[in-house]
This record gives C-alpha cells, structure tokens and sequence, in this order.
C-alpha cells in the first residue's frame, strides 16, 4: 500500500490511533508506517536526500534524530562521493558503490555521474559495464528494471502494471542477444539496458522517474552461464521462432497500451537479425529506434563527415572497408548511403566503394549468409580471404572495425594503412575495450601519428615523438541521449531515417575547428551532455518542421521548449508534496457586521 496517498484527515488521526493500538497491544509495522508515513522518503532514492535534509524538513517528515545532526548541501554530499569513488580498489567496486547511490540517492548519483562524467562513464558504461553484464548474477543486489521471461508471454500487461512510475516516456529493451562484443548474455543483459538509460538522465537529461529498462528474457545458449549456479535467467536454451517473435509483438502492443502511442522504445544488442527484423517491422508502426544500427549508424556518418572535413576527401570519392556485417557496419554504410543521396549521387554510384568483410572474406557474389541489408554491397569480384590483402587491393582510406574480435587490426593492418594514405581513418569500435580491433596506443604508433582514429571504448591520450594525440570516443553514447531527448519531448510519431542524418550532421558540427586541427572526430566526452542536448533541439526541430510530432501547436521557440522538460539536477526548495493537492491557504477571518447592522440581525 502506499501509504502517500493517505487522506491527510487520516494521517491525522494516525498518532492517537497508534497510542491506542499499543495499548490494546495490537501494534505493528505496518501501523508505525501509518504514524509517519513520510518515513519511507528516506529509503526511496527518487525523493531522498540524505544528510540534506533541512532540520525543518526533518521536523516536518518524522525523521529527527534518524540521522545525525550535520546538514549538508548537495556539494558536500558531492565530495563525499567523490572521496568514496575515488578509495575504490576496483572499476567494479566504484560501479557498486555508485549503484548504491542510485538505489538510495539518485538526484545526488546523476549530479555526480554528470558532473564527473569523464570518470564516470567508463564505470557505468563501457567497459566495466561489460563486467557486470558478466558478472551480473554474482552482484546482484536489486532490480530497478523490468525483467518479462518467455514464461509470462500473455501476461506482460500485468508486470507492466508492477512497474513503480507510472509516466514512462522511454524503454530500452534488449533481449541479451549479443551483449557489446560479448555475445549472448541471457537476462544479465539488463546491465546494459540500465547503462543506457542512466545516460539518458546524466547525458540526455530525461528525468528517470520517465524511464524504463526491460529484459526480454528468452532463455539463452550462452554455456556458461547455464552452468552458473548464481545465473539468474531463465535456465533454457534460447527461445526462437514464432514464440519469441510473439512475445516481442505481445512486449511492443502492451507498451503502448500502457504507457501510450508515443512512448520511445529503443532497441539495444538484439543478435543482427532479430534487431534488423524488428527494425523493419516497427519503425514506422511504433516510435522506435535501434542503438546498436540506427544510434552506431549516426555516429559512424558524423565521423565520416568530420574525416571529410580535415582530408577534404569528398565521401563520394572516399573507398570505405567494413569489417563485420553486423548491425554497427550495416547501421553506419545505411547512413553514408542516406548521405550520398541527399547529395544526389545515385545509388549504384553510391555503394561503388563501400565494400563489406565478414568472417568468411571480402563479400562477393559468391558470399552466403548476407543479410538482406548487406546486398547491396555485394561485389562481382574475385572472393579475398584475408583482411590485408583486401587493403592492398582497394586501398581504402576508411577503415571500420565493428567485429567483436579484439586485435584484428594487428601492426601489419594499421601499417598497410598508413602506407596507403596520408591521413588514414581506422575506426575500433568493438566494446568492451578487450574486444576493440585495436587500442589507440597500436593506432598511433604503426601510423606515425597519422591516422584519425575512433573507438567505441575509451582510451587515453597517446604520445609519440613528444606529441600528444587525444582519441575521440566513438560510441553511440554520443547519439542516443539526445535522439531520446527529442523523440520524447516532441512526442515523435515514428522515426524516419532521415531523422538520424540530422543527428549525424548536428554531431559532426559540434566538433570544434580545433579539435579537427587536432586530428580529434568527435567533441570530447566532458562536454556530451551539452551535445546530447544539441542534437536533441536539432532533432526536434526536424521533428516539428516534418510532421513528425505529435505536439500541436509546435512551439514558438524548440530550444526553451525542450529545457523547460530537463531533469534538474539540484534539490528542491521543499519535499514532493505527500498529497496531491496543495494545502489550502488560511481562510480569511469573516468581517465583523457593523454593529446596527448586527443589532438588525438579532431581532
Ligand atoms: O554500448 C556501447 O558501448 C555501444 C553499443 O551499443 C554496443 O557496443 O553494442
Ligand atoms: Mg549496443
């Protein structure tokens, strides 16, 4: 029950009422709730503030003397934090302790996750978020998600109905098909689910209380989890086929339902069919959006563009290698594709160099297992097993690694480049960092400190010959918050491609001329919140322009209208009121008759 819906004439009553129940002894609990039922704000993370508490609002809640005496502003409670993070032996045990702020203390966890986000990401995200996907039944403390098994197909609406907040605007949903470059991880998979949307709130600045992260939890053919004692999935062989597609549309239709037709469902690490499956089957039924295609795809074309930027190489003159023909390779050779249409190149000219190398060589007409979205890439020429011949061969001046496989741009690779090229882009896009394609330190040196580089997990900055060389961080991490932030404040409809082209250019442009001096792609990741929130005006703008919105009137001004929804990071004056309505102001006193008047009465 809860108890902050309780009429207020109730709650008065509710001390006598406990005095009288202790005398006839039949005290409990659940009735010491009832005597203070602002008691649990202190244990909700959504309204808690620990120490900072004002003694007034101790007062007020029930709760003096339940914490020492100190009271501290969110600044010290900062410090705290950050005293804490930094004595952690391990990335691990900083993500536990930072999850653990979450859980009690989330105004104070984003504030810190946003304003020291450049240590922060690689904890709540890649990489160490790779280890607690690995790791993620041995750590698990609470779910702050919604897991929905292949056991409750017809019944989703039900644990929809569970979910705690009732205003979801935005789900991430992965089924743990193929986890970063992990593979498939069952219902740990909900690590990355919730990694996304914590990003949402830090870097997209959608408050969380809007945000639900779901597993789809379909069992999984991942061995060694199955053989995990503490595995806490599903313990069957991956369910496929109809009964997984149904469970998805049953998933897709009750989010809707229950949260309406505008809610943002955004796909994560679906294995490469299912998520090009769903894609096309949703995306102009539902407004959703793929991370790992349509997220990675837009990113990928804002590298390009900036690549383009410092070589002056035109895309349409530039020969590109993917290497992989997953979704990031698949999701980013659509979006250059996109580009080259807008600038009227046609598409055969188009796809002319764009060349795709998955695990069994370059793909040629005598390639089998290409997926649909793959075929057009497909060349008449003789089939090259091996990835250094085909740079020999074509000379690509782009090279984009999204594989999974650590290492697989070796020296010999990134050498054939260099000599290929004055300015060679290599892009290792793989996470967690031990499946990139190679570090930047390899990058930088077999390329004498010429090669533009990307990587989807960070690194840190390089230095050769005495000159420093900054990585950027290519990831989706640079997208998603701000296509979130638009999608959900314009109430989009669907999400054409086009949209992601906007994202794309709006991304390159927030790259300063500098750091394209500096051979640098992308903006630095202490600024992505300012950039999420870019790209989010952007897109929205393109959403209210093309009828791609459901907010009628559009409003005058898009950049004040989306900053008026933010999440704000910083206490309120006073505690969420506990009753809907706001406390009645005091009754004027009635004026005295005047006294004739009065006398005029009495008879
Ligand atoms: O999560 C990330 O860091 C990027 C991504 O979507 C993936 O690798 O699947
Ligand atoms: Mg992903």
């Amino acid at each position: 029950m809860d108890f902050r819906r309780l009429h207020p004439l109730f709650r008065s009553f509710s001390r006598p009422l406990l005095g009288f129940c202790r005398w006839i002894n039949i005290y409990d609990d659940e009735m010491a709730q009832i005597a203070r039922p602002d008691w649990h704000l202190m244990l909700d993370g959504r309204f808690n503030k620990g120490l900072a508490f004002t003694i007034e609002e101790r007062q007020r809640l029930g709760i003096m003397g339940l914490m020492p005496c100190s009271v501290r502003t969110i600044e010290d409670q900062m410090e705290a934090a950050r005293a804490n993070f930094d004595a952690r032996p391990s990335d691990i045990s900083r993500f536990t302790y930072l999850s653990a702020v979450h859980n009690r203390h989330q105004r104070l966890y984003f504030k810190f996750v946003r304003e020291n986000i450049e240590k922060a990401l690689p904890i709540v995200y890649t990489p160490t978020v790779g280890d607690v996907v690995a790791t993620y039944g041995l750590n698990f403390q609470q779910a702050t998600s919604l897991f929905i098994s292949i056991h409750d197909k017809g019944h989703i609406r039900d644990l929809m109905h569970n979910w705690i907040d009732e205003g979801v605007t935005a789900i991430c949903v992965t089924d743990g098909g193929r986890v970063l470059g992990l593979g498939d991880m069952g219902a740990n998979a909900m690590g990355i689910s919730l990694g996304k949307m914590i990003l949402y709130t830090a870097l997209g600045g959608i408050p969380p209380t809007a945000l639900m992260p779901v597993c789809l939890d379909v069992g999984t053919n991942n061995q060694a989890l199955l053989d995990d004692p503490l595995y806490v999935g599903a313990r069957i062989p991956r369910v496929k086929g109809p009964e997984y597609e149904e469970l998805v549309d049953e998933f897709m239709d009750t989010a809707v339902k229950c949260f309406g037709h505008t809610t943002f469902i955004h796909f994560e690490d679906f294995a490469t069919p299912n998520a090009l499956k769903f894609l096309d089957k949703y995306q102009y039924k539902y407004c959703c959006f793929n991370d790992d295609i349509q997220g990675t795809g837009a990113t990928g074309l804002a590298a390009f563009i900036n690549v383009e930027r410092i070589t002056g190489l035109k895309l349409e003159d530039t020969v590109f290698v993917f290497v992989g023909a997953g979704s990031a390779a698949l999701g980013i050779a659509n979006m250059l594709m996109i580009e080259l249409e807008e600038r009227g190149i046609p598409p055969e000219e188009a796809t002319k160099n764009v060349y795709l190398f998955d695990a069994n060589g370059l793909v040629t007409c005598e390639s089998t297992d290409v997926p649909d979205q793959g075929k057009r890439y497909i060349k008449p020429m003789e089939p090259i097993k091996e990835l250094n011949a085909v740079l020999e061969k074509l000379k690509p001046s782009v090279l984009v690694g999204a594989t999974g496989v650590g290492g697989i741009f070796n020296e010999q690779i990134l050498k054939t480049m260099a000599k290929n090229h004055e300015r060679p882009a290599v892009f290792a896009l793989s996470n967690p960092t031990t499946n990139s394609e190679c570090t930047a330190e390899q990058a930088y040196t077999h390329t004498e400190g010429r090669v533009l580089f990307g990587s989807g997990s960070p690194f840190p900055p390089v230095v050769i010959n005495g000159k420093r060389f900054t990585p950027a961080q290519a990831n989706n991490c640079l997208t998603f918050p701000g296509i979130a932030l638009a999608a959900i404040c314009a109430k989009a409809k669907y999400l054409p491609n086009s949209v992601f082209s906007v994202v794309s250019h709006e991304l390159a442009k927030n790259t300063t001329q500098e750091q394209l001096d500096a051979g640098t792609l992308f903006p630095a990741i202490k600024d992505a919140h300012e950039v999420a929130f870019n790209v989010g005006v952007a897109m929205a703008q393109y959403l209210f322009d093309n009828d791609l919105s459901n907010i009628y009137p559009k409003p005058d001004n898009v950049c004040e209208f989306i900053k008026a929804s933010l999440y704000n990071l910083d206490y309120r004056n006073s505690m969420p009121t506990t009753w809907p309505y706001p406390k009645e102001p005091p009754r004027p006193k009635a004026k005295p008759l005047p006294k004739a008047k009065e006398d005029e009465a009495k008879k």
